[in-house]
């Protein structure tokens, strides 16, 4: 029996799924696999999980072995590493493919067909393929960019708070801050933050989706002018591309697309506003790629 392996290897965690026949029949998960940020920490969770998957199919054989590695359109001189994987796994399959995290999840999503594709977790970025011409929008990460993303969200969260202590008002997100934060007041909230990681920071924005469901307004307020700009990374994205012919389907994917209906609905109305023929679809399907892969 054949065999292929997906594996989604992202800024938090690495998820790789094998399947036969388009059916899902082992998976194994590991620690954080983005390339750029943590490239010895990467290719050590990229093996954990290939050698988990190969043993429990360790009499099956695996064909292809498909990896979508957070980080790898920035990392500089990525190739020894990738190489060191192939290497290491030469005599399970010489059929390893490497492709940054965006463009796996634009086949997952887009199921190998033309279209949209914008993913926010951690990070964020916008692709876009058309009969094989590849644009992306933003990814540029935490420091520059990554709009609409769990970082972006809880940073302006906690700015938002500050801003309002220094204009001498109160904000309602100051309890949800305090206790995600461990602090005891907004000045002790800095000194946290400048302690955490851009994972553990990011991990506030569901705090603060926590804070929208109860109605907090500022909360709100925050998610819907994250989703916003993101919304405008798409439609400037989609006006890059010649208007003729274009397939207008667009994937929403990564955690907070997938689970934020705020965050969802604000760019499915803004988007829609500028495209009223696009096709919207939220996708949480990861690693299918593998089996869609040509
Ligand atoms: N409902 C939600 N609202 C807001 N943020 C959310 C929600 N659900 C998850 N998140 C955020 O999504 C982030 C994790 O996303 P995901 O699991 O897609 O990340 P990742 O694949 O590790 O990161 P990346 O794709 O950027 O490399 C966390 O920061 C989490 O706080």
């Amino acid at each position: 029996m054949s065999y292929v392996i997906g594996i989604d290897s992202g800024g938090t965690h690495i998820t790789a799924t094998a399947y036969k026949d388009n059916i899902e029949i082992a998976t194994a998960t590991a620690g954080p696999g983005n390339i750029f940020l943590d490239p010895q920490q990467t290719i050590k969770n990229l093996i954990k999980v290939i050698t988990e998957i190969s043993e429990k199919l360790s009499s099956n054989t695996c064909t292809l072995i498909l990896i979508g590695i957070a980080g790898l359109e920035s990392a500089d001189n990525p190739q020894p590493y990738l190489d060191k994987v192939k290497d290491y796994f030469k005599s399970l399959t010489e059929n390893i493919i490497f492709t940054s995290d965006a463009k796996l999840a634009l086949i997952n999503g887009l199921e190998g067909k033309d279209g949209f594709l914008a993913i926010a977790g951690t990070g964020s970025i916008v692709y876009g393929r058309q009969k094989n011409k590849y644009l992306r929008a933003g990814g540029w990460g935490y420091l520059l960019d990554d709009i609409g993303s769990g970082y972006r969200i809880s940073q302006e969260a906690v700015a938002t708070a500050l801003e309002k202590m220094d204009r001498g008002e109160n904000s309602s997100l100051i309890p949800a801050i305090l206790e995600y934060f461990k602090a005891d007041n907004l000045k002790n909230v800095v000194s946290q933050y400048y302690k955490l990681n851009r994972t553990e920071i990011a991990a506030f924005s569901l705090k603060l989706a926590q804070e929208a469901d109860r109605q907090n307004d500022e909360a709100i307020m925050i998610l819907q002018h994250q989703a916003d700009l993101l919304a405008d990374e798409i439609i400037h994205l989609i006006k890059r591309y010649s208007q003729e012919s274009i397939s207008l389907n667009l994937a929403l994917s990564g955690s907070v697309l997938v689970n934020n209906l705020i965050i969802q609905k604000e760019i499915s109305s803004k988007v829609k506003h500028a495209y009223p023929t696009i096709k919207i679809m939220v996708s949480d399907r990861s690693n299918t790629a593998a089996v869609n892969y040509i």
